[in-house]
This record gives structure tokens, sequence and C-alpha cells, in this order.
């Protein structure tokens, strides 16, 4: 059945805010799984409903490794999306992808190892697919707004998400490049496997700020980033409002909707009464009645 949009903007480094929202307001939300990164600002363009989260905080105050993704997904889920729109700033590994280039993002490889990336612990094991981990129709829809705002687009593109909070050595940025990444980031992950779980459509967007390090004697520097990302901020916030404005008038329903159906596969009496109750916003589809 139809519904409404209620969209989740995830914002990265450089992006704490968001322009034009009606009726702006930020909202402090609880969650079963720890603080979310800031409270959201809950407003809307037109009829869409936005809900916009700093990925850091707003003075950047949280580490890339530090993040609670549980908590900020549930923290979107709670306050009622039904998708996201994440935007990271991000180096490129392609010498077409330049700086000021916004790549969408289709698949991911994952080299992160310090982070809470389920919700699905013992007592409720859930396995679901990350065959295709990004949604189609917000990237298409993201695409073209980036192109109607007059910004240059890559679509298609691999984002490797490594631990960090250091940058890559010279040796990892090239190694990535022979594995077919485009760009590189250090957040994107676990974030879009912890949307899939919430079921909730997960688009990326990386704006590039930099060629990281694989290029002869040069080297990313956070100076950099930043200078390029407030370059970067003012197509981000253009892009975002046409995307928003040209959305259809209704949500027809996604498939990732119902990730959840079959993934399952603990039996019923083997579930954790504990871990259910935390799972209201997540998967709380599951155990609605009737
Ligand atoms: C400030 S450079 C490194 C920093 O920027 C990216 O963050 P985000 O994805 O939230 O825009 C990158 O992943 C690092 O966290
Ligand atoms: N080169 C890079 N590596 C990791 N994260 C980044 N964010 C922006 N540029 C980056």
């Amino acid at each position: 059945m139809a519904s409404e949009w209620c969209i989740g903007i995830i914002g990265g480094s450089g992006l704490y805010n968001i322009d034009g929202l009606e009726d702006a307001q930020w909202i402090a939300i609880d969650t079963p799984w720890g603080e979310p990164s800031d409270e959201i600002l809950c407003g809307r363009i037109g009829k869409v409903k936005l809900r916009f989260l700093p990925r850091h905080g707003r003075g950047h105050p949280i580490s890339p490794t530090e993040l609670n993704g549980r908590a900020n997904i549930d923290a979107l889920k709670r306050a009622g999306c039904t998708d996201i729109l994440a935007l990271s700033a991000v180096g490129s590994l392609r010498e077409e992808i330049e700086p000021g280039r916004f790549a969408v993002v289709e698949q991911f490889i994952d080299r992160t190892f310090n982070r809470p990336s389920t919700f699905f612990t013992s007592g409720f094991v859930t396995h679901v697919s990350m065959a295709d981990p990004t949604c189609p129709r917000l990237s298409t829809m993201m695409a073209k707004a980036i192109s109607a705002a007059k910004g240059k687009v890559a679509v298609g593109a691999t984002y490797l998400a490594m631990e960090g909070p250091q940058f890559s050595t010279r040796a990892e940025s090239r190694m990535y490049r022979q594995w077919g990444a485009d760009i590189i980031g250090m957040t994107a992950l676990p974030e879009a496997k912890l949307a899939r779980e919430a079921e909730l459509p997960y688009a990326l967007v990386g704006m590039v700020t930099d060629y990281d390090c694989w290029r002869e004697g040069e080297a990313v520097g956070v100076a950099e980033v930043v200078a390029q990302m407030q370059a970067n901020g003012k197509l981000a916030r253009e892009a975002v409002r046409r995307f928003v404005e040209a959305l259809p008038g209704k949500r027809e329903p996604s498939p990732i909707d119902t990730a959840l159906d079959d993934a399952v596969i603990t039996a019923p009496d083997e579930h954790d009464p504990d871990l259910l109750t935390k799972l209201d916003a997540v998967a709380g589809r599951l155990f609605a009645e009737g």
C-alpha cells in the first residue's frame, strides 16, 4: 500500500545542518542501544517529512570508529523514517572521480573490524541479504537531483569502508584500487548493514574531497578534506532539496521494507525476550499482532 515519505538524512563530515526545513526542531530520541550521535532535526519540505542526523554530532565530537551505528539507525526508525539518504566525505581511488564530484554508491567492501555491526545477536539470529546493499530507487533519484543541481556525478560506485581514524597507507590505498573499490571512507559500514536490518532502504552519496594517497607524492589531510567539503556543501544542500521536491506524492512499497521476512533462523521458543524488547523499533513489524 502506498504511504507517506519520511526521509532520514545522515550528514557526514562538514554537513551538520540542512537548509530550508519548515517547522524545524531538534528532538532527543532515546534508544535501547545507547545514545545516537546527536538530537535529530525534524521538519518538512512541503509535504515530505525529513529527519536529519549529523553523523558525528554537531561540532564533530565523535570519531568514525566510535559511532554508535545501532543507536543512530534505531533513532531514525523510531523518528518515523521510511528511507535513508546518507552523505559522506570520501577519498577517490580513481583518476576520473575527481574532488568535487559526487559518487552514488552501489556496492561496499567492509574493512571495519571494531564496531558492533548487527542488531541481531544470540537469541534472535537473523541473516539479511546484502547482495544489493543500496536502494536503486533512492540512488537513481539522487543521481538525477545532483545533475539537476549542476553537479558532476558518478554512479555505480564501490565504497570501501576502512576502520580509521588514521588515513590509509599507500600500500593499502593501491590494494583497494586493485580490489575494485572506487571511493574510500570510514563510516558507511556498518551503517548500511544496520539500515538493511531495520528494513530501511538506504542510499549513499560520496562527496569526493581528495585522491587519498595512491598517487605518487600525494597524501590526504584533514585541512584538504574540510576545504573541499566547504566547496561541496552547497551542492549537497541543493541536491537534497531537489531530491525531496522530486519525490512522487506517495511512496510505493520497496522490497527492502520486508527484508526480515525469511531472514530469522532462531526458533520462536529460543527467542531472548530481553532482546526482542530492544528490537521494538527495528523489527517491531514482525511481532505486531494481526
Ligand atoms: C574529516 S576526513 C575523515 C572523515 O570524513 C568521513 O566522514 P563521513 O563519512 O561521516 O563524511 C570519513 O569517513 C571520516 O570519518
Ligand atoms: N581519503 C580518505 N580516506 C578515508 N576517509 C576519507 N574521508 C574523506 N577522505 C577520506
